[in-house]
C-alpha cells in the first residue's frame, strides 16, 4: 500500500521541471508509464529517499517515510525498499559475491562460500549465481549484472522494490526471458513492486495499476488492460515514440 502526494522543484541553468505527484494504491504491482524525462526516476528516488521533495508525504504500508508537514524525511536505509537503479549500481571492484553481500553485514567483503548470510545463499541459488560469485561486474553479461542486481535487492528484505527501467539495457530475447522471470519472481515473493518503464509490454506484464506520467505529472492512472487495450501500445504510440518524446 503506498500514499505520497509530493512536490518538488527542480532548475538546471535556465531549465525548470516540476514533479507534482499523487499516487494512490493499494496494488501489489505498480508501474509508472511515461516517456523519457517525465519524471518517473525522480518520483521513485523520492520513495527512496535520495530525493528530498519540498513538500507533501510519502507513506509505504502505513509507515511514514515522508512528511513536510511532521518534519519526517527518513534515512534511504531506514526505509527498508530495495531500489535498483536503471544501470544496476553494481560496484565495479567488487566481485559478485560481494555485491550481493554488500549491504547485509558490515565488513562483508571477503566472504567464503560457507561463510555467505543465508539472506545471500537464497538469491544466489534461486537466480543461478553459484558460478559467477567470484567475477567482476564488467566480466558478466547484462542479464547476469541485473540477476546480481535484483539478488542484492532482495536479500535485505525489504518492505517494497523498486525497479528502474530493470529491461532497458537487454536486447529483446533476453528482455522477454527475464521479464517472464520478473513476473514469476513478483508471484512468488509477494513483496509489492514499483516498476519503471516507457514499454506497454512491461505494464501488461509485470503490473496490476498503471500511472501514466507526463511532464512531472500523473495523467491517468488504470489498469494495465484499460491504458492496452490490445495487450500492446494503444494506437499511435510506440516505444520508439515515447523514448524520444
Ligand atoms: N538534479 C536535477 N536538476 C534539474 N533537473 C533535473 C535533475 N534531475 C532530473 N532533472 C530533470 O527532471 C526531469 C525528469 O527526470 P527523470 O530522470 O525523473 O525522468 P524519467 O521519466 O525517469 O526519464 P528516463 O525514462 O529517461 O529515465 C528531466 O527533464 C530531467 O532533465
Amino acid at each position: 500500500m503506498i500514499s505520497m502526494h509530493i512536490k518538488r522543484r527542480l532548475q538546471a541553468g535556465a531549465r525548470e521541471f516540476t514533479l507534482d505527484i499523487a499516487i494512490e494504491s493499494a496494488a501489489p504491482r505498480i508501474a509508472l508509464f511515461g516517456p523519457s524525462g517525465s519524471g518517473k526516476t525522480l518520483t521513485v528516488q523520492a520513495i527512496a529517499g535520495l530525493l528530498r521533495p519540498d513538500s507533501g508525504y510519502i507513506q509505504v504500508n502505513g509507515v511514514t517515510l515522508y512528511s513536510s508537514e511532521q518534519g519526517v524525511f527518513l534515512a534511504p536505509q531506514a526505509r527498508h525498499l530495495a531500489y535498483l537503479q536503471q544501470n544496476y549500481g553494481l560496484f565495479p571492484h567488487l566481485n559478485v559475491a560481494q555485491n550481493i553481500g554488500f549491504g547485509l553485514k558490515k565488513g562483508w567483503l571477503n566472504p567464503r562460500r560457507n561463510a555467505l548470510p543465508e539472506a545471500a545463499r537464497r538469491w544466489i541459488e534461486a537466480f543461478e549465481l553459484e558460478a559467477i560469485l567470484g567475477s567482476y561486474p564488467a566480466e558478466i553479461s547484462g542479464g547476469q549484472k541485473q540477476r546480481v542486481a535484483l539478488a542484492r535487492a532482495l536479500a535485505v528484505e525489504p518492505r517494497m522494490v523498486l525497479l528502474d527501467e530493470p529491461l532497458a539495457a537487454l536486447d529483446s530475447t533476453l528482455r522477454q526471458k527475464m521479464r517472464g522471470e520478473l513476473a514469476a519472481l513478483q508471484a512468488r515473493l509477494n513483496i509489492p513492486t514499483i516498476l519503471i518503464t516507457h514499454d506497454p509490454a512491461d505494464v501488461v506484464a509485470l503490473a496490476d495499476h498503471v500511472y501514466q506520467i507526463e511532464n512531472g505529472r500523473i495523467v491517468a492512472n488504470c489498469s494495465p488492460q484499460q491504458l492496452f487495450p490490445s495487450g500492446r501500445a494503444a494506437p499511435g504510440i510506440t516505444q520508439d515514440a515515447l523514448k524520444i518524446a
